[in-house]
C-alpha cells in the first residue's frame, strides 16, 4: 500500500502525563482519513508531532517518507491547518496568502484562485484577520493549506466555526481532493462530521488508538439491529444459529449481516418489525462506548 503519512509508535509525555500513547497508523492517497476522538484525546498533539512542531518523546512520524522538517519546501507537498487563529492578526487574508506564495515560490495568480476556491470575496480578503469570523479564518487556513498544491493535507478540526453550508462546501472540497488522488488526514471530535466524508477512520481516546479501519469495516463491526414480535424468543433462535446477540433498548444487536438474520427468521417463520444494518447510529454507539472512559467524563462523574 502506498503510504503518504506514516505514524509509528508515537508517544508524547508532558511530565508524568501521557498525552499520546504508542499511536500507529497510516494515511493512504485517494482517501480521507478521519482522526476522531473526544476533546483532549491527543489529536492535536499527534498532528503537531507529524508536522515537526512538537518533538515526540518516542516514535516517528513521516510524511512522504520523511520527517516533516526534512521535506524541502514542505508547503509544496503537505498542506497544514492546525490552528486557524494562529495567523498574524494584523495582516489581511490576501497578504497572508501572498507571503505564503512567495515563501513557496509559486505564482501569485494562485492566491486569487485559492481565495475564489474558499469563497473569500475581494473585500473580505483585504480585511485584517483580527476582524475575521472563525469561519472566515478557517476558509483562509484551508486556502493557505492548498496554496502549494500539495499531495497531502493535515487539517485539525477545520470545520470548527463553519456554518452548515460551509461544512458541506468543505466536505465537497475534501472529497474532490481525495478523489483526485490526494491524501487527507482530518481531525474532529464530532463523529457525524467525520462519518459523512471519511473513507478510513482512526479513533483515539485518552492518547491511545481504540479503533481503526475503513468506515465500512467499523460499521460492520457494530452489526445489525433487529426487532421482532418476540425479541426474547428470536434471540434464542439467533444464538442457536451461532450468531452473537446482545439485547439493547432499541432491539437486538446481532453480530451478523441482515441477510443471515433474515434467513434465520424465514426458517422459523418469525415476523420482523425492523431489520437494519447499524449505520450512523451503530458507529455513534461505538464511538461513545470507545471513548466513554475519557478522563473528562470521570472528572464530571
Ligand atoms: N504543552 C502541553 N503541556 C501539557 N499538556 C499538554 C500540552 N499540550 C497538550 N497537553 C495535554 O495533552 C492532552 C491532549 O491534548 P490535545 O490538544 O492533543 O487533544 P485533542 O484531541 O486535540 O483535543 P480537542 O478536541 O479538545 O482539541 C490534553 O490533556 C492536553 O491538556
Amino acid at each position: 500500500m502506498v503510504v503518504m503519512i506514516s505514524v509509528e509508535n508515537l508517544t508524547k509525555r508532558y511530565g508524568g502525563y501521557t498525552a499520546v500513547d504508542d499511536v500507529s497508523f497510516a494515511v493512504r492517497p485517494g482517501a480521507v482519513t478521519g482522526f476522531l476522538g473526544p476533546n483532549g484525546a491527543g489529536k492535536s498533539t499527534c498532528m503537531r508531532m507529524m508536522c515537526g512542531l512538537t518533538p515526540p518523546t518516542s516514535g516517528t512520524a513521516t510524511v512522504l517518507g520523511k520527517p516533516y522538517a526534512a521535506l524541502p519546501n514542505p508547503g509544496r507537498h503537505v498542506g497544514v491547518l492546525l490552528d486557524a487563529s494562529a495567523q498574524h492578526a494584523g495582516r489581511t487574508g490576501r497578504e497572508v496568502l501572498t507571503l505564503g506564495a512567495m515563501v513557496m515560490g509559486i505564482d501569485r495568480s494562485r492566491v486569487d484562485e485559492m481565495l475564489d476556491l474558499v469563497g473569500l470575496s475581494e473585500s473580505e480578503a483585504s480585511r485584517r484577520i483580527r476582524n475575521y469570523s472563525l469561519g472566515m479564518r478557517q476558509r483562509l487556513g484551508i486556502a493557505h493549506a492548498l496554496l502549494g498544491d500539495p499531495q497531502v493535507l493535515i487539517l485539525d478540526e477545520p470545520a470548527n466555526g463553519l456554518d452548515p453550508a460551509g461544512i458541506r462546501w468543505m466536505r465537497g472540497l475534501l472529497r474532490g481532493y481525495a478523489d483526485e488522488g490526494g491524501a487527507v488526514l482530518l481531525s474532529s471530535h464530532l463523529l457525524h462530521e467525520i462519518e459523512v466524508v471519511a473513507d478510513e477512520l482512526v479513533v483515539i481516546g485518552r492518547g491511545s488508538i481504540v479503533a481503526q479501519g475503513t468506515k465500512a469495516e467499523l460499521m460492520a463491526a457494530s452489526g445489525t439491529t433487529v426487532r421482532t414480535t418476540d425479541d426474547a424468543a428470536f434471540a434464542g433462535l439467533l444464538q442457536q444459529a451461532g450468531l452473537g446477540v446482545t439485547p439493547t433498548a432499541s432491539g437486538l444487536q446481532v453480530e451478523a449481516d441482515p441477510l443471515a438474520i433474515g434467513q434465520v427468521a424465514a426458517r422459523h417463520g418469525v415476523v420482523l418489525t425492523e431489520l437494519r444494518q447499524a449505520s450512523s447510529a451503530g458507529l455513534e454507539e461505538m464511538f461513545l462506548q470507545l471513548t466513554a472512559y475519557d478522563a473528562r467524563e470521570e472528572v464530571a462523574a
